[in-house]
């Protein structure tokens, strides 16, 4: 541990310097002396006391320091696994929390959270069939993040907005809100009803296709993560874009930390240079054809009670085609949020 001496007397969390009652600093970094230098320092193997020049005492906890000086550290790692079909088929313990569980216990409410890190996605299995299911299973990890489509939904094909979503057409591996900053951190799904043939859904690890392509395709890798393209969802009410990256990292430690994919969402492409256009639509094809590959893809037929949790940061979602009534519930929750609650469970992936 080697750290400037105004760092240790910036973290100072003594009661003056620190509000323990709302977890926030008093310090006023103005005031901060960069040279600064203590008059004393003592050390018992677990408590680090310093005395500074005007009598002031800080004392850390040698854990504390080592949990917060680098990074973001946490003590119960999640490791991601990355997935295609055949790794998939191979993992013995599905992401899965039955009902009870998850809304009685923490350890179940820990273990659907832990799930959505590792996998990028996890089921509340043994729900109440109902869009309150969908709701009480969605409030009990975060609150609901309302959009343009409402609080949450529950929709058929009858083109209640005009979206693909709202009939009946295939709909090729995507993430949602692209045409947002920030998209929303989580997409619940929850099939109430089908009555007839397809509809199946269809889910694709983001991060697999992306570390393949990173592999498999540098040159591709690269200009997916640094061209900045526009995506946007127009109606005669909305004119709603955003600008981003399709790939994106976590600004320190740098592992993957977004895709945005929604080819049906693009803006016309106006943010690329007409000497760059050629290479960004091969790039851009290079991962669609990873994630088409039918070797990435991972289908399910969500039943009445299956409330499934996705990622939309990491994994893509689909679906077949399909005849008959067909009704959906859902919303979406922030992503911030469900961080925080991983947090709180002292579960970090990043
Ligand atoms: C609201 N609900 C989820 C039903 C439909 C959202 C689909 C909207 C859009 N194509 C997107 O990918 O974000
Ligand atoms: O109908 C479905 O299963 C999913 C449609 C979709 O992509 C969405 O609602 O975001
Ligand atoms: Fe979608």
């Amino acid at each position: 541990l080697d750290l400037p001496y105004v760092w240790l007397r910036d973290h100072c969390r003594c009661d003056v310097c620190y509000n323990h009652q709302t977890c926030q600093k008093n310090i006023d970094n103005f005031e901060l002396d960069l040279d600064i230098r203590p008059t004393e320092v003592s050390f018992d193997g677990t408590v680090l006391t310093i005395e500074w020049p005007d009598k002031h005492l800080t004392s850390y906890n040698i854990d504390w320091l080592l949990e917060n000086t680098y990074h973001d550290q946490h003590r119960d790692r999640v490791e991601r696994v990355l997935w295609n079909k055949a790794i998939m088929a191979t993992i013995t313990e599905q992401p899965m929390v039955p009902y009870k569980d998850f809304m009685e216990t923490e350890d179940g409410l820990k273990e659907h959270v832990k799930n959505l890190m590792k996998y990028g996605f996890s089921v509340v299995t043994q729900a109440p069939p109902s869009h309150e299911g969908t709701l009480a299973v969605s409030q009990r990890l975060t609150f609901l993040q309302p959009t343009f489509f409402g609080p949450s939904w529950s929709f058929t094909s009858d083109m209640a907005f005009g979206d693909t979503a709202y009939t009946t057409l295939g709909l090729g591996a995507h993430t949602d809100n692209t045409y947002f900053m920030s998209p929303s951190g989580i997409q619940v799904f929850h099939v109430l009803e089908h009555q007839g043939t397809g509809g199946e859904t269809l889910l694709v690890d983001g991060f697999f296709a992306a570390e393949t392509l990173r592999r498999d395709n540098p040159t591709a890798f690269k200009c997916l993560s640094e061209t900045v393209v526009a995506h946007e969802f127009y109606d005669s009410d909305h004119r709603v874009r955003s600008l981003g990256t399709v790939l994106s990292f976590h600004p320190t430690t740098k592992k993957m930390f977004s895709i945005r994919f929604n080819p049906y969402d693009r803006s016309p492409l106006h943010t690329v240079p007409p000497d760059q256009i050629k290479k960004f639509y091969k790039s851009y094809a290079a991962l669609t054809e990873e994630i088409r590959k039918p070797e990435s893809e991972v289908w399910l037929k969500l039943k009445p009670g299956m409330v499934l949790f996705v990622d939309n940061w990491r994994v893509m979602h689909g679906r077949s085609s399909f005849t008959g009534l067909r009704r959906v519930s859902g919303c979406y929750l922030p992503r911030d949020d469900w961080f925080g609650k991983a947090r709180l469970f002292g579960l970090q992936n990043l």
